[in-house]
C-alpha cells in the first residue's frame, strides 16, 4: 500500500483541484495536489513540502480531514487528506497543467482519481452541513 498526502485548499468558498500534466502518471486526471512522504517525514511535513514544490506556495496545516483507501491503476493508495491554509506565495504549478477553483457542488463533475472521489463526497457533505 502506497501512502500519499493530498491538500484541500480553499478560497472564497471554493476548493482547489489540479489536473495532472502530460508526461506524468495519470495525466489528464484531476486530484487534490500532494504526494508521497519521504523517509522519516510525517504526513503533515510531507504535504506542506509537496505543496511548496508542486504549487510554489507556502501553507500551514489547519486540520486533518480524513483518509481514503482505494485502488488506483494497479496500486493500492492510502490517501491522507489535510486542510491547508495558503499563507503566501503565488500559484506556480509544476506537475499540473490546469488549476480550477470549484464550488463543492461542481466537484463530482471532474474526472477525479479514484481515491479522491469519497473525499470529494465527504467534503460536499460537510459543506452542506455547515451551510444549513
Ligand atoms: N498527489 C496526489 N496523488 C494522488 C491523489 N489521488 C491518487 O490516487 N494519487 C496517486 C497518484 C500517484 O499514483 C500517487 C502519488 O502521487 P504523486 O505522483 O503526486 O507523488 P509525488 O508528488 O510524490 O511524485 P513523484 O515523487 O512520484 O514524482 O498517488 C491525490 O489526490 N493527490
Ligand atoms: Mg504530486
Amino acid at each position: 500500500m502506497l501512502t500519499v498526502t493530498a491538500a484541500l485548499i480553499r478560497k472564497e468558498g471554493r476548493i482547489l483541484v489540479a489536473r495532472r500534466r502530460p508526461g506524468i502518471s495519470h495525466a489528464g486526471r484531476w486530484e487534490f495536489p500532494g504526494g508521497k512522504p519521504e523517509q522519516g517525514e510525517s504526513p503533515e511535513e510531507a504535504i506542506v513540502r509537496e505543496i511548496e514544490e508542486e504549487m510554489g506556495i507556502m501553507t500551514t496545516v489547519d486540520a486533518y480531514f480524513g483518509e481514503s483507501i482505494a485502488h488506483n491503476g494497479n496500486t493500492n493508495i492510502r490517501l491522507l487528506v489535510f486542510e491547508l491554509t495558503w499563507e503566501r506565495g503565488e500559484l506556480t504549478p509544476v506537475d499540473h497543467d490546469r488549476i480550477d477553483w470549484v464550488r463543492p457542488e461542481e466537484l463530482l463533475g471532474y474526472d477525479l482519481l479514484e481515491p479522491d472521489v469519497p473525499i470529494a463526497r465527504e467534503f460536499i457533505e460537510r459543506e452542506e452541513a455547515h451551510r444549513t
